[in-house]
């Protein structure tokens, strides 16, 4: 009501400036009501095609801006930080997110966060000077173990890949990886607008604890995640102290035991330099990169195995690269410069399905004007990464998953060196300005090793017929490691999809670029992509042969597919009727897309689904699973902790939250 008053109070604007457009809400409310429960963002791009690139929206007495374009998110969040650079409130959250100290990525611009930040750079350029310390080399192979014996747990060896080798970059051991996952999933409750009751009814959290389970849920969730920190913390510390006695002595047997290199021990050898307050907020330090780190990255990797069985094109290009640069052994992250075909299945990977399409929000500190247009202090700015990343004058049909975007110069998209082009860093997807996310080295090494070792080891197939056909022949060849060589994951939703048309073919070939290019990187550009692509995809005659070919500039592309061009590989791969609900917000997206089936909170993963993994050379497969047992007779692969009395669910003070995702 407060809020109300006050923007009914509000002074009229000075002559010549206008208010943004946006949409007219409801008194109090504003356009909450609006809102879909999932995949609240096609709901704001679809706001954004009728309002502008630019709008604003009342959500319960707050005013939120969303920018769907990047040249204006960099203007202001980037160029004009030092007035777009603080975070909003979060209600549903025990303490102020703004000053508590707690989470780096939730913090306002102050003393703490300038501080914590300081660390944050210190403790990822040095782990990134040892290639992160090579644990996403040694998680890929536990990985590639886990969905060759378990294929239809996919979705979680994935996820379980991402979380150990946060946990080894921050406490040197993989066993907290399930806590951390919880630790993640329910501070994403907290922070979602979607997530926790107490973000649309504030109030609940001046409630007293008993007569509110939304505010002793969250009670109990800070006391169990201060416990988890310091408990990770303090392990940490003894191990240093061990080593430091008996310097001399051997290293213990198993690896949990000896001090690994990691965060948490970067912190504890050099505590006097970072000037935090306590112990306590070094443990929050790190304890929050292991949190930013434990999921967001799973989502596209799971984003990938939609992309390779819906485009199922593009898969053989990326086999060549891999199998030419590793040959038999596994993928590593100084393969990078090598890879540019990987980095462009992993840049559109990320484009085409964001892992946090609504951005992180900023805020702005006072009263500001853009084009003519009012910004009120206290906005809440959010740069919409789904329309970002869709903009039509720079992607070409930017609902297809399309790698060629980045590896052909006919697109404005391509840039060179191809030794260093695409690549994820200074993406718009990780922010703008001083808050751009700390973790984008790390997340590159991941995406890298463990995207590149899944394609090493398989090729994906959509579950088609054919598909089926084809498990059943494979099946009959196996006895080796993995109990089946062609690999079912499970069924949660996925629809067959139908093979593109002759016209999409011929569409495609007229598009398909001059690969006799050079370009500067010194790499071979992959003798010649097309050759490698399907080979249904090959040899076709081009019906749309003469049509203009796309600008190579950089600049914006502003060419849309004439009508006799506009068959879309979306319309010919995707099925007719919608299992997705909330699909109908999307004036782009088809209805019947289904791979917009997301989970509901802030990072958007798409859920589980059918699909056959095929391994793709049994030596090698072989190979790893004889890897795999060694390092596990070694103990290094030790399996994760439950870490309250009682079981994961523990008892009244600590444990895990019921989690509605
Ligand atoms: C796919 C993976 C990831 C994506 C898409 C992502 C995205 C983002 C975004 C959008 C922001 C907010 C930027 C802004 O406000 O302008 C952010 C902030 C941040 N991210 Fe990430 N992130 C990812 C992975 C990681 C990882 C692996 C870590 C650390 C291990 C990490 C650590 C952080 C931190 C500490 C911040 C806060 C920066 C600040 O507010 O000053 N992120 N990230």
């Amino acid at each position: 009501i407060a809020k109300y008053i006050e923007n009914a109070k509000r002074k009229k604007l000075p002559a010549g400036i206008r208010p943004l457009p946006g949409p007219k809400g409801l008194p109090f409310i504003g356009n909450v009501h609006e809102l879909p429960e999932k995949n609240s963002w096609m709901k704001f791009h679809e706001w954004g095609e009728k309002y502008g690139p630019i709008y604003q929206v009342n959500l319960a007495g707050t005013n939120h801006i969303w920018i769907s374009r990047d040249h204006i998110a960099h203007e202001l969040l980037s160029k004009r930080s030092a007035n777009y650079s603080d975070r909003p409130f979060i209600p549903a959250l025990e303490h102020d997110n703004r000053d508590s100290g707690q989470y780096l990525p939730l913090m306002s611009k102050n003393e703490k966060w300038t501080r914590q930040r300081k660390f944050a750079k210190q403790i990822m350029d040095t782990s990134a000077k040892e290639d992160f310390y090579g644990y996403p080399e040694l998680e890929s192979i536990r990985l590639l173990f886990e969905v060759m014996t378990e294929p239809s747990r996919y979705n979680h060896a994935l996820e379980s890949f991402v979380a150990r080798v946060t946990c080894r970059l921050g406490w040197g051991t993989p066993t907290a990886a399930e806590e951390l996952k919880q630790r993640a999933r329910e501070l994403l409750i907290g922070v979602s607008p979607t997530g926790s009751f107490a973000n649309k009814l504030p109030f609940i959290m001046s409630l007293p604890e008993n007569w509110s389970k939304t505010k002793s849920w969250e009670l109990r969730r800070g006391r169990t995640e201060r416990k988890f920190f310091e408990t990770m913390q303090d392990e940490v510390r003894q191990q240093i102290k061990l080593s430091e006695k008996n310097p001399d002595a051997p290293a213990p047997i198993l690896p949990s035991l000896q001090p690994k290199s990691s965060w948490m021990r970067t912190f504890l050898e050099n505590k006097a330099a970072w000037k935090f307050d306590s112990d306590l907020e070094g443990a929050y330090a790190v304890g929050m990169h292991g949190i930013a780190g434990a999921l967001t990255v799973a989502a596209p990797m799971q984003s990938f195995c939609l992309a390779l069985c819906h485009y199922p094109q593009y898969q053989p290009i990326l086999h060549e690269e891999i199998d030419r640069v590793c040959g038999d052994r596994m993928i590593r992250f100084s393969d990078m410069p090598e890879m540019p075909v990987l980095r462009a299945f992993i840049r559109e990977t990320l484009r085409w399905r964001p892992p946090v399409p609504t951005g992180i929000p900023h805020a702005s500190v006072k009263d500001d004007v853009y084009e003519g247009y009012h910004i009120p202090a206290g906005s809440v700015m959010h740069p919409l990464e789904w329309s970002i990343s869709r903009d039509p004058e720079v992607f070409y049909e930017p609902d297809a998953w399309n790698p060629m975007r980045w590896l052909d110069s006919k697109y404005p998209t391509y840039q060179e060196p191809l030794s260093k082009f695409p690549t994820i860093t200074s993406y718009s997807q990780f922010g703008y300005g001083r808050r751009t996310c700390q973790g984008m080295g790390v997340t590159e090494a991941d995406l890298l090793v463990g995207i590149g070792s899944m394609a090493w080891m398989f090729s994906m197939h959509a579950n088609t017929e054919d598909a089926e056909e084809e498990a059943e022949i494979d099946e009959s060849q196996t006895k080796h490691v993995a109990e089946q060589k062609c690999l079912q994951a499970q069924s949660v939703g996925m629809r067959p999809i139908t093979p593109p048309s002759e016209e999409l073919i011929a569409h495609k070939l007229s598009n398909k670029p001059d690969m006799h290019h050079k370009n500067d990187s010194g790499i071979r550009l992959s003798n010649q992509y097309s050759e490698k692509m399907e080979p249904e995809l090959q040899g076709k005659p081009s019906k749309l042969a003469g049509r203009p070919s796309l600008p190579s500039t950089n600049s914006m592309f502003a060419r849309p597919p004439s009508p006799d061009e506009s068959i879309s590989e979306k319309d010919v791969l995707l099925p007719k009727k919608s299992h997705n609900p909330s699909a109908k917000a999307d004036s782009n997206a088809t209805p019947s897309d289904p791979t917009m089936d997301f989970s509901t909170l802030l990072i958007a993963k798409p859920m589980p689904f059918k699909f056959n993994l095929k391994i793709r050379d049994q030596e090698k497969a072989d190979r790893v699973a004889r890897r795999w047992m060694e390092l596990k007779m070694d103990g290094e692969f030790e399996d994760s902790r439950v870490y309250w009395k009682g079981g994961n669910h523990g008892d009244e003070q600590h444990g895990w939250g019921e989690v509605f995702l």
